[in-house]
């Protein structure tokens, strides 16, 4: 195997959970050099940490390692892989994504969402209702991205039901990172497992009675469409687009290349539009509000962002769609804010087969992670890799996201690619010039854009604080796998949870104390 850290018999690097985020596999990665292994249960690990490496992985064997790790809860939840984003490399996988980039993410198709535009309008709105006041920009373009995504997905008239469906959504996260033994000693999977199943299946439960019901409103609106005029052109979301596929019987297993016909059930259905609500909400509204933290903290790069939005719009109209081609430097501040804090810090990708990477042996259904947060500030890659200077890309030459460029991963590179770029980038580059050029921004209560603390916390962050961890950011759930609630000695699994981000990603720890 790879080099790495010794770990113990049987729980192999097990106590080293806490060093699969971006920050501690940097860290690893400065001991045991770019590619280490690490033996978790009987979990291999691999951690990718140089663009040579990740080349290797997701071009020269791109194949070998376009499978996607997923624990117990990630398979129930999704319909045992019935979504994009988890589905292993294969003929379903690779027709369901073919649909998708084709009837869901095209850039086209974004630009015709009034609710992109809707919402973007919808915040400068409530900003301005804010002048003067501090605006809290991480909750309002979070619930910017949720509004965009929920409405696209569903219809853009409706906001009913947001609500509801984001707690659904925050419990699904909740269960995708919660610490399971069987996933990382599979013949231990009976120690929580009652708790923890009933738990799934209340969780999908809620879901199906929330997506069932639209999709059946779906339907019937289609069917009264046909009666109506079969020419009529009708804005259709994304449920539409996928009914346009639909057979009730429809199996994971009929997809087969021979066949020109792919057909989607309600499950593959729900599953999509799961991949679509995780996907393209947090990713979105994190890299908005690094954007706009980098561009305060930068003040002269913030004023030439201002300058080119004056130059290219002038202040006598919103800031449209076709300006943003023009806007270079604005293009530039969003590309260097992606290199600097990739939404997605650690690409998960598996093994599909045993296999040699740079000489070490790597066996099949090994976690690969491949760090972009540590490859976008290689020293060997970049100049003066921790200083946010949106001018490095200015230069024609400079690296591109579009994945050849392997030192700059927001969207990952070859098959498992993000599917949502496009789309993702509308949103981001329109709300940032909306925001930018509406207002004048300024830190409050007189703080210095040097005293702005550019922290960040690896997959959660908790708007609501919790008393249990003593830690005022971090929201932890525990759940009791031996002994008596409350008393010492009780083994506990505790999870890191959050209300805000829905992804999260490996976070998690073991208490062995009762009290907390
Ligand atoms: C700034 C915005 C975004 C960033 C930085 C981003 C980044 C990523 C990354 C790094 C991956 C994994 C690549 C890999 O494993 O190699 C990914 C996958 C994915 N993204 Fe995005 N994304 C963004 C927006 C979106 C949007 C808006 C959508 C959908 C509406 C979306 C849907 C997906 C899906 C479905 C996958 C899984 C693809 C597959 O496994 O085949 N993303 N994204």
């Amino acid at each position: 195997y790879p080099p790495g850290p010794k770990g113990y018999p049987i729980i192999g690097n097990l106590g080293m959970v806490d060093h699969l985020t971006h920050r501690g596999l940097a860290s690893l990665s400065k001991r045991y050099g770019g590619l280490c292994h690490l033996q978790m249960g009987w979990l291999h690990v691999v951690a990718v940490s140089t663009p040579e490496i990740a080349r290797e992985v997701l071009q020269t064997q791109d194949a070998v390692f376009a499978n996607r790790p997923a624990n117990v809860a990630i398979v129930y939840l999704t319909y045992d892989r019935a979504d994009m984003a988890f589905a292993n490399y294969g003929p379903f996988w690779r027709q369901t994504r073919k649909i998708c980039v084709m009837k869901l993410f095209s850039r086209r198709r974004a630009e015709s969402w009034a609710s992109v535009r809707d919402e973007v309008g919808f915040t400068v709105r409530q900003v301005m209702e804010k002048t003067g006041v501090p605006v809290n920009i991480g909750e309002q373009v979070f619930a910017l991205t949720r509004s965009i995504t929920y409405k696209a997905a569903f219809g853009s008239s409706s906001s009913e039901g947001q609500e509801e469906f984001m707690e659904i959504l925050q419990e699904f996260s909740k269960l995708f990172g919660a610490f399971n033994v069987a996933d990382f000693f599979p013949w231990l999977g009976w120690v929580n497992a009652r708790d923890f199943n009933k738990r799934l299946a209340k969780a999908r439960n809620s879901l199906d009675g929330f997506i069932d019901t639209i999709i059946d409103e779906h339907i019937v609106k289609k069917n009264n469409s046909k009666t109506k005029d079969e020419d009529e052109e009708v804005d259709t979301d994304m449920v539409d687009e996928l009914l346009a596929f639909y057979s009730e019987n429809a199996s994971k297993n009929d997809f087969d290349e021979s066949k020109s016909t792919v057909k989607f059930n309600k499950d593959h259905i729900k599953a999509l539009i799961m991949d679509v609500m995780f996907g393209g909400t947090e990713t979105v509204a994190s890299a908005i509000e690094w954007a706009i933290a980098e561009l305060m903290k930068s003040p002269e790069d913030l004023k030439k962002v201002q300058q080119e939005l004056i130059d290219v719009v002038g202040l006598n109209r919103a800031v449209h769609e076709s300006d943003l081609e023009k806007l270079v430097f604005l293009k530039c501040a969003m590309k260097e804010t992606l290199r600097l804090h990739p939404p997605i810090p650690l690409l998960l990708h598996e093994t599909a087969e045993d296999t040699v990477l740079k000489g070490y042996r790597i066996p099949a259904r090994s976690r690969v992670m491949i760090n972009a947060w540590a490859i976008g500030r290689d020293p060997d890659a970049w100049e003066d890799p921790d200083r946010f200077n949106p001018s490095r890309f200015l230069d024609g030459k400079a690296p591109d996201f579009k994945g050849m460029d392997f030192e700059f991963l927001p969207f990952g590179s070859g098959r498992r690619s993000c599917p949502g770029m496009q789309l993702g980038l509308y949103a981001l580059e329109l709300a940032v010039a909306h925001l930018l050029h509406c207002f004048d921004w300024e830190l409050p209560h007189g703080m210095k854009p040097a005293e702005l603390d550019m922290n960040d916390v690896f997959g959660t962050h908790c708007t609501e604080g919790c008393s249990t961890c003593r830690c005022a950011n971090l929201q932890v759930e525990l759940s009791l796998l031996k002994g008596k609630e409350g008393e010492n000695g009780g083994v506990y699994s505790c999870a890191v949870v959050s209300r805000r981000i829905p992804f999260k990603r490996g976070a998690f720890f073991i208490c062995l104390n009762g009290s907390g």
